[in-house]
């Protein structure tokens, strides 16, 4: 979207939301085709709207907002019946900002049939290819005018919006905070003191995503001022707004999308894969008769979890099956899980005779293990069991299933993910998926990769290495996802309080050396929330040579941020989060620092 010709204040949020909005409009005209909609009269558009209708007034003053721009009722109409349906009958959604959402998809189906003919026009055109690129600039009419001819009349169908730094958006106001383009660009340039905080291709000699450690000592590098990059922008300077309808390639049950709002001209380049993928060397044999029967349940049938007693997948969970009727994580089991994350002083961690990380690293003479943290398993049903695919003992492996979208963060964590829909605590959200490697051959890797490559973390698959005995190369595996990975790579990190937490989850293998690492909410996470987790990195590692990153994850838990933080304060305030449904956590920030 490109508003030329006036300057067009608006904060981060609405524009992401405002995109994602238009998006599935967008998506849906181009699959129905917009030529397709049926045009209706007003009569027929209040009935089928029923029973949640507007008031005609309201459908009315729907194309007054339009007319004012020059856009004709007949021509609004099927637009404004489309995105009704689109918003599950919500008419707040359109009404909002003066339906802004109505014209901006108006404006956004002119510009693709603009760009559809002249694709037609095209000699050896293409079809349009699902997941390509689309380039939202405006380039038919005006806009400007449009606009002026508006503000003539009265009326400002985009009323300018600024969002403070705790997420409320309000009508704009003079505001110190307002940047220019050049001012907000600085906010994303590298300091030249620290590491790059989106590129992230670290270092040749970085380790892998580690749960979190004992904290130790102090770090010399500070954290941004919280809050710092709550850029507002000009709007009228963007680039335009690019967007990919589904970066899965359709490879998943549900689309997910890709937003680029800022303008930020790098897409890493990566092959999405929904599920993960042995590169070479790793030892992973998936086979039925691997599964003992005690493992498996064969004499179920439909749903393990409506059976009277649970069934032998639940012996991992001490009988008891983990997931709820509604398919969410128990309370039980994610409150345990949680308090590794809260509290990693208070969890002994396993310590390896002859650690495979360090053996990859040293074979002639590893150095010590830096301990691993050992996790509780869930186990889901699988082919060899009785049961079907609906089973409620089958939710990782049922893939992803709420709507994800990709943007670019603007606190300049790079990109992130959010959610587009209210996430239940406990919900399963997506897995961890890339390649799966040895460590050695992670290690291999690292050392060939340059310091311009853009690279993405690797999860260690280590919850269970403390019951093995040593553990041979090929069986100490890893997921990369720089090359070859899912949604889960763009996941951010968040320290302690953030939500999503990490599970790993047995499925067609009892080889512990191998498992699927689960994100489940750990909170109720609203709509457009940016989705998080605590990568368990210990920025007061004094053995890492390279920091990982400068961390701008705006917890005030953060561990990059140059204070000790006693862990008893930080339980005590983390656990009040957790309690809570929204889990916003704030009020015993500054009791907390003062500490
Ligand atoms: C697994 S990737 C996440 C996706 C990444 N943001 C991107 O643009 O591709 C991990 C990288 O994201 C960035 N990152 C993640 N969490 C961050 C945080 N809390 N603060 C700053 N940078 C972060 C770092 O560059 C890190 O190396």
């Amino acid at each position: 979207m490109i508003f030329q010709g006036r300057v067009f204040i608006v904060d981060l949020a609405v524009a992401i939301m405002m995109a994602a909005m238009l998006q599935v409009s967008y998506e849906i005209m181009l699959k129905v085709g917009y030529s397709a909609i049926m045009i209706g009269n007003i009569d027929e558009m209040d009935s089928a709207m029923a029973p949640t209708s507007p008031s005609k007034n309201q459908i009315a003053n729907a194309f007054k907002a339009a007319n004012v721009l020059g856009i004709r009722t007949e021509d609004i109409k099927p637009v404004l019946k489309d995105l009704y349906n689109v918003f599950n009958k919500n008419w707040e959604y359109i009404e909002a900002d003066n339906y802004r959402v109505l014209i901006d998809t108006y404006f956004e189906s002119k510009e693709n049939e603009v760009e559809e003919e002249k694709r037609d026009q095209r000699p050896g055109k293409r079809p349009h290819l699902a997941g390509e690129e689309e380039q939202a600039s405006f380039k038919t009419k005006s806009r400007s005018e449009l606009l002026k001819h508006s503000s003539d009349s009265g009326i400002i169908p985009f009323p300018r919006h600024v969002v403070s730094a705790d997420g409320t958006v309000h009508p704009e106001r003079a505001s110190p905070f307002v940047v220019s383009r050049s001012s907000h660009k600085n906010n994303f340039m590298k300091p030249k003191d620290k590491v790059s905080t989106n590129d992230a291709t670290v270092s040749a000699k970085q380790t892998s995503m580690r749960r979190p450690g004992p904290m130790k000592g102090s770090s010399r590098m500070q954290r941004p001022r919280p809050g710092s990059n709550d850029a507002l922008i000009t709007r009228e300077d963007k680039k335009p707004v690019k967007y990919i309808s589904d970066i899965t390639k359709s490879t998943e049950k549900v689309a997910i999308s890709f937003v680029d709002d800022v303008g930020n001209e790098s897409w890493p380049k990566f092959n999405y894969i929904p599920q993960n993928i042995i590169y070479q060397n790793a030892n992973l044999n998936i086979s039925l008769s691997r599964i003992a029967d005690e493992d498996c349940c064969t004499d179920c049938s439909g749903d393990c979890l409506s059976a009277a007693l649970p069934c032998a997948c639940a012996h991992e969970t001490g009988g008891e099956f983990v997931y709820t009727p509604e398919g969410l994580l128990k309370e039980d089991f994610l409150s345990k899980r949680m308090s590794l994350v809260r509290e990693p002083d208070k969890h002994p961690l396993f310590y390896c005779q002859d650690c495979p990380i360090e053996r990859s690293k040293n074979e002639d003479m590893p150095e010590n293990c830096k301990g691993h943290v050992i996790r509780r398993f869930i186990k889901e049903c699988w082919r060899k069991c009785g049961c079907d695919m609906q089973c409620g003992n089958r939710v990782v492996q049922r893939g992803i299933s709420c709507k994800l979208q990709v943007f670019w963060t603007p606190q300049g964590k790079g990109w992130g993910v959010r959610t587009l829909e209210v996430l239940e605590k406990g919900s399963f959200v997506c897995e961890y998926v890339g390649e799966i490697l040895t460590n050695t051959e992670l290690y291999g890797r690292n050392m060939e990769s340059t310091g311009t490559e853009r690279h993405t973390y690797p999860v260690t698959l280590d919850a269970d290495w403390g019951s093995e005995q040593i553990l041979r190369d090929e069986d100490a595996l890893c997921l990369d996802a720089t090359l070859h990975g899912n949604v889960a790579r763009f996941i951010n990190h968040r320290c302690f309080d953030a939500n999503l937490v990490d599970i790993p989850v047995q499925v067609e293998t009892p080889d512990r050396h191998y498992y699927h690492l689960a994100f489940f909410t750990t909170r109720k996470v609203n709509a457009f929330e940016e989705l998080n987790w605590d990568y368990g990195i210990d920025f007061y590692d004094e053995d890492h040579p390279i920091k990982a990153f400068q961390c701008s994850c705006g917890s005030p838990y953060c561990r990059n941020q140059g204070k000790i933080i006693s862990h008893d304060a930080i339980e005590k305030v983390i656990t009040e989060a957790y309690n809570k449904d929204s889990g916003i956590v704030g009020s015993d920030e500054l009791a907390l620092r003062s500490k």
